[in-house]
């Protein structure tokens, strides 16, 4: 479990996270949504030791993060890191040369489900490819927890719809995903848990399932009882 608990960050005096609490458990994709700008992902580069925080504290699996802990969590930024001259297959090299927790087998499985040539240069992706290669390399990583930050971002629908698939396939298996997000219509359907967060604090979180059950409402619904007030 990833157990977030009271963080606070500040980039000089400004507080842009004020507090934050949330769980993430294995086995389910807990969402975090916020308007631009809310500290989405400064809450993924906490979790993953990018950035230092200021208060609280943050543990995996009940332990703080540590250098030796990158075998057990990855982090999918919303744009390739990638040298643009590689091509698919050089990313895939570069990766099986730098982590242990490489599957080649499911980055194959990953290609084809994406349908990405390995042999395209990482340059010369459209949108849409260059953030299905994106998610190939942090998906391909035998890891027990993945946050991702944005992957539906400024993608075209078909796009969209084939990463969301990638979420109720085999290649996701049981572990813990967190995803951010400022628009959830593509994904609703798959969140088991939302982060709703605004002005630095979490400002609800809940089960998606038990609120479709007990209240009879969607997850936009609830957003839009919360941001609208
Ligand atoms: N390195 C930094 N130095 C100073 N301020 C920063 C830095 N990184 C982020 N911020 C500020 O922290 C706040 C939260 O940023 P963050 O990127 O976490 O938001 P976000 O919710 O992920 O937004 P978006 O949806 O646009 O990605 C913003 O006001 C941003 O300007």
């Amino acid at each position: 479990m990833i157990e977030v608990k009271k963080v606070v960050k500040k980039f000089g005096r400004k507080k842009v996270l004020d507090e934050i609490s949330f769980t993430a458990n294995k086995g389910e994709i807990t969402c975090l949504i916020g308007i631009n700008g809310v500290g989405k992902s400064t809450t993924l580069k906490a979790i993953m030791g990018l950035t230092p925080i200021q208060g609280g504290e943050i543990l995996i699996d009940e332990q703080k993060i540590q250098p030796s802990m990158y075998e057990k969590i990855t982090f999918i930024p919303d744009t390739l890191t990638m040298l643009p001259q590689m091509t698919v297959q050089d990313g895939m090299t570069f990766m099986s040369d730098f982590y242990t927790t490489w599957n080649q087998v499911r980055a194959n499985e990953l290609c084809q489900f994406f349908r990405l040539d390995p042999s395209s240069r990482l340059s010369e992706l459209s949108k849409g490819n260059a953030a299905k290669a994106n998610l190939m390399f942090g998906l391909a990583l035998d890891v027990d927890y993945i946050l991702m930050d944005e992957p539906f971002s400024g993608i075209d629908m078909f796009s969209r719809e084939q990463i969301a698939n990638v979420f109720t396939s085999h290649l996701i298996e049981d572990r813990g995903v967190i995803i951010t997000t400022h628009e959830i219509n593509d994904i609703e359907h798959l969140i088991d848990k939302v982060i709703l967060l605004d002005n630095g604090k979490v400002i609800r979180d809940f089960i998606t399932e038990d609120v479709r059950l007990e209240e009879g409402k969607s997850v936009t619904d609830v957003m839009r009882e919360v941001y609208q007030q």
